[in-house]
């Protein structure tokens, strides 16, 4: 029993050590060592003392290796731990603790510390800004009558406008600080005068610190915050704002120390992203965008060009002014000479003097790899510019191109062929486009409902066909309906043809005609009349569905299709309006199908006083 017990508890324990690693805590040897403890308490005292009686004295360590030597103390301090564990756990069996929950606990700690630190960080920075804050409100709320608490940074146009000013005053930092890094155009009389503008740019640069950004709305989780706080913090919080601080941070003042030198502006040129955010704001809002497009990648050329002057001018004070034929040689306008070297180098015109030197044949021809590279890929986007300023006009020459070939290979009548190109070159000329609804379709519906609302809504309600019916049928209706032109003479409308499409006048004029040869004019219709419903409307059971009558082009006619597909869609959700369109008393239409006999003819029966659909314009 004695050394049955001994070797059950020593088994435990090894199994428990083999467990350590990998922290899983089997209960079965958990609750077999437990029990062992308690049910055979004598036991394990007696098995203890007769361990420690027979047990000779420890050895002193013997050190083999120091690693494992280490490892397995490592191992005995956590076994000590863990018996402290089993001990309270005997004591209270529901207590959660681990060795695990140690380590959270010291990383909480740890945490809570961090916090507190961050704390105190925040606190100071709040406490700064707070003072900031208390000192610039008289100048915010001053400006707030001026540019409001906040300003849209999309739609604003003074947003813009301050940009613009901006915008001058970091050409100004890029294009001089360079120049005068490399140029001697720092001496007595100058330097009041650099210092002036310097101080004029440094406040540009102020105030947009101080007042524009830190009122720019922005947009979080979808909503468009425009309470002046969150705005601020959100501009003090950015990228910007540090990139902003570091460009005002003033170097300037180690002028007292080493001279005056541009060097200590170049932090003023990290302000550059303001430049292309004025940029993207012009773009957004100007009708001809591929202007600005222009003259941007015209100021990207001419900086090259000027980089490359400054470059040129240190070569060549490097190499002692006018020493070689290759340098500058130390006549005229320096900046104007060598910014002439700059362009005839790097777009390679040729024709310069030799380079000598190593240092000059290296400078010449980096310049000329710089020439290949950066200037054809300027130019490349200059092409793209302008190539897509003209991309629809493009489109329309391909198309037109496209369809006069394939009229000529179909030896097509000249009199048609002609046509063709009218019709072309009219609808160009018109709308300058083939076809307004390809562009609209790429936009949302929203978007493509407010466009057409706020063109068409007007002269539809003006529409006596539609007087009485639902807004939002009109709406509907201005969603399906499709631009076309007619040509001067041509027929939009042929008499006994199945009516599948009614008409609304946008521009021009249409004839209701009849008679021998069509020579008889019953109406003119014009902008805003409607036409071609007759045969929509009735029912095809008795013929209804046939034209009544023809109706061709007087002049070119610019004309919006509905058809017939679209407006019964649109119908079927307005039963109203059906009614009312449909109605013997209060619309026109069953007015019409009785005097058709105008059609046999009798001219002008069908007028605006007798049915209410378009004034009657003229008739002969
Ligand atoms: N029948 C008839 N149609 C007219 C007159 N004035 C304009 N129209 C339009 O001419 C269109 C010819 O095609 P529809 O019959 O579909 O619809 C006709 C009317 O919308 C008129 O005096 N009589």
């Amino acid at each position: 029993m004695y050394f049955v017990a001994c070797y059950n508890f020593l088994k435990s324990v090894k199994q428990l050590l083999n467990n350590e690693d990998n922290n899983s805590h089997d209960p079965t040897l958990l609750l077999c060592l437990v029990l062992f403890c308690f049910a055979e308490r004598p036991l394990v005292s007696e098995l203890t003392c007769c361990v420690q009686e027979e047990a000779p004295p420890p050895p002193p360590p013997i050190v083999i290796n120091k690693y494992s030597d280490e490892q397995l103390r490592a191992i005995i301090k956590r076994m000590r731990e863990r018996l402290e564990l089993y001990r309270e756990k005997i004591v209270d069996q529901y207590q959660s603790y681990s060795y695990d929950e140690e380590k959270k606990k010291a990383e909480a700690a740890e945490q809570e510390k961090n916090v507190k630190e961050k704390d105190m960080h925040t606190r100071l920075k709040e406490a700064y800004w707070s003072t900031m804050d208390a000192v610039l409100k008289p100048i915010e709320d001053q400006m707030d009558s001026v540019v409001g608490t906040t300003i849209d940074p999309f739609t604003d146009r003074r947003y813009v406008a301050w940009l613009s000013i901006v915008t001058v005053a970091i050409n100004y930092n890029v294009w001089f600080v360079t120049a005068r890094l490399c140029f001697p155009y720092h001496n007595e009389s100058a330097n009041p005068q650099w210092l002036a503008m310097d101080l004029l740019a440094d406040f540009i640069y102020f105030v947009d610190t101080i007042i524009f950004q830190p009122r720019k709305q922005f947009v979080k989780g979808g909503d468009i915050i425009k309470d002046r706080v969150m705005t601020k913090q959100n501009y003090r919080d950015s990228e910007r704002f540090t990139m902003d601080l570091i460009c005002l941070l003033p170097f300037d003042l180690l002028y007292f120390q080493f001279g005056f030198k541009s060097i200590f502006r170049a932090n003023r040129l990290l302000k550059v992203d303001t430049f292309f955010e004025f940029s993207d704001r012009l773009e957004s809002i100007m009708a001809k965008a591929y202007i600005w497009r222009v003259i941007r990648t015209i100021g990207y050329l001419l900086f090259m060009l000027h980089i490359n002057a400054c470059f040129y001018y240190v070569a060549s004070d490097y190499q002692g002014i006018g020493e070689t034929k290759w340098v500058y040689s130390g006549n005229g306008s320096a900046y104007l000479r060598c910014y002439y070297h700059a362009v005839r180098s790097l777009i390679n015109i040729g024709g310069l003097s030799e380079p000598h030197t190593v240092f000059e044949i290296t400078f010449q021809m980096t310049n000329f790899f710089t020439g290949v590279f950066v200037f054809s890929s300027l130019i490349g986007q200059m092409r793209d510019v302008i190539g897509a300023a003209t991309a629809g006009q493009t489109y329309f020459r391909a198309s037109m191109d496209g369809t006069v070939e394939y009229m000529v290979n179909n030896n097509i009548p000249s009199m048609v062929q002609n046509r063709v190109r009218t019709w072309y070159t009219y609808t160009w000329d018109a709308q300058g486009m083939l076809d307004e609804s390809e562009l609209l379709d790429k936009m949302p519906l929203v978007m493509r409902t407010a466009i057409a609302v706020d063109i068409n809504l007007t002269t539809f309600q003006k529409i006596d066909l539609f007087k009485g019916c639902d807004q939002q049928m009109l709406v509907d209706m201005l969603l399906r309906l499709k631009s076309i032109i007619y040509l001067p003479g041509d027929f939009v409308v042929k008499k006994g043809d199945i009516g599948k499409e009614m008409y609304i006048i946008k521009g021009g004029a249409v004839q209701v005609v009849g008679g021998p040869d069509n020579s008889i004019v019953f109406v003119t219709l014009k902008a805003g009349c409607v036409f071609g419903e007759i045969s929509l409307l009735q029912s095809s059971k008795d013929g209804g569905n046939r034209r009544t009558a023809n109706v061709k082009a007087y002049g070119f006619a610019n004309l919006f299709v509905l058809e017939k597909k679209d407006l019964f869609d649109i119908l079927v959700h307005y039963p109203e309006s059906q009614k009312v369109l449909t109605n013997p008393r209060t619309n026109s239409l069953s007015k019409l199908q009785k005097t058709n006999s105008f059609l046999s003819p009798t001219p002008g029966v069908y007028s605006s006083s007798s049915t209410g659909l378009c004034p009657r314009l003229s008739a002969s």
